[in-house]
């Protein structure tokens, strides 16, 4: 018999449009936790052998977003973990859903304002902003962030360097099990 996690157990999954500081914060956040980090970018491109932007050309988007439904179904099934998901994996409500319901779910809100001052270190890594005008770019912005509205505390990251957005992060969190869990 599987008994529900605890909110102390479950997994947290960092969510958020690219460029917002998920891989970076996400990894700083487990080390604080002393938990495993996985990045469901960098496990996509151990499972094809290639980065992103190649699987994007030598397999198209749809392959891309298989992979990346099949690993958040596995990874966001188990404890303990801290998960950095890609900015569009919350396209998918099955990605969404599963998330929430398994996991605790943290948004990285980013400012446009503040956004526009990293694309200059996005877009060659990201193949959905390559050759976009800056018009584009923040028409996408803009679309995406109702797909971030799924999630269970929201986290506004432009006043934070990476290191003291995860000590902040790491220190919300244990403050909130210590309220909502302290029993456990
Ligand atoms: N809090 C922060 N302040 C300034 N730069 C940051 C911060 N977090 C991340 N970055 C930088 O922004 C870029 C994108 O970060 P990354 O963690 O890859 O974002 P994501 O995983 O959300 O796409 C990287 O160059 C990273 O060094
Ligand atoms: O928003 C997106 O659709 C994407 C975001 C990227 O991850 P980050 O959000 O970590 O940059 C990566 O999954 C891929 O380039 C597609
Ligand atoms: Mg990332």
């Amino acid at each position: 018999m599987n008994f529900p996690l605890s909110v102390r157990e479950k997994s947290i999954v960092c969510t958020g449009f690219m460029g917002a500081g998920k891989t970076t914060v996400g990894k700083l956040l487990a080390r604080r936790l002393y938990r495993d980090f996985i990045d469901i970018d960098e496990e996509i491109e151990k499972a094809f052998g290639l980065p992103i932007p190649e699987i994007f050309k030598a397999y198209g988007e749809k392959a891309f977003r298989d992979k990346e439904r099949e690993l958040i179904q596995s990874f966001g099934s188990q404890p303990l973990l801290v998960i950095s998901v890609g900015g569009g994996a919350f396209l998918k409500e099955e990605n969404r859903n599963h998330c929430l319901a398994n996991c605790t779910v943290l948004y990285f809100d980013i400012s446009w304002d503040s956004w526009k001052e990293r694309i200059h270190v996005l877009t060659e890594t990201r193949p959905l902003l390559k050759d976009k005008t800056l018009q584009e770019m923040e028409q996408l912005f803009r679309e995406r962030q109702s797909i971030y509205a799924a999630n269970h505390s929201e986290f506004q990251v432009d006043d934070f360097e990476a290191v003291e957005a995860a000590e902040y992060l790491a220190d919300s969190l244990k403050m909130s099990w210590d309220i909502h869990a302290p029993q456990a």
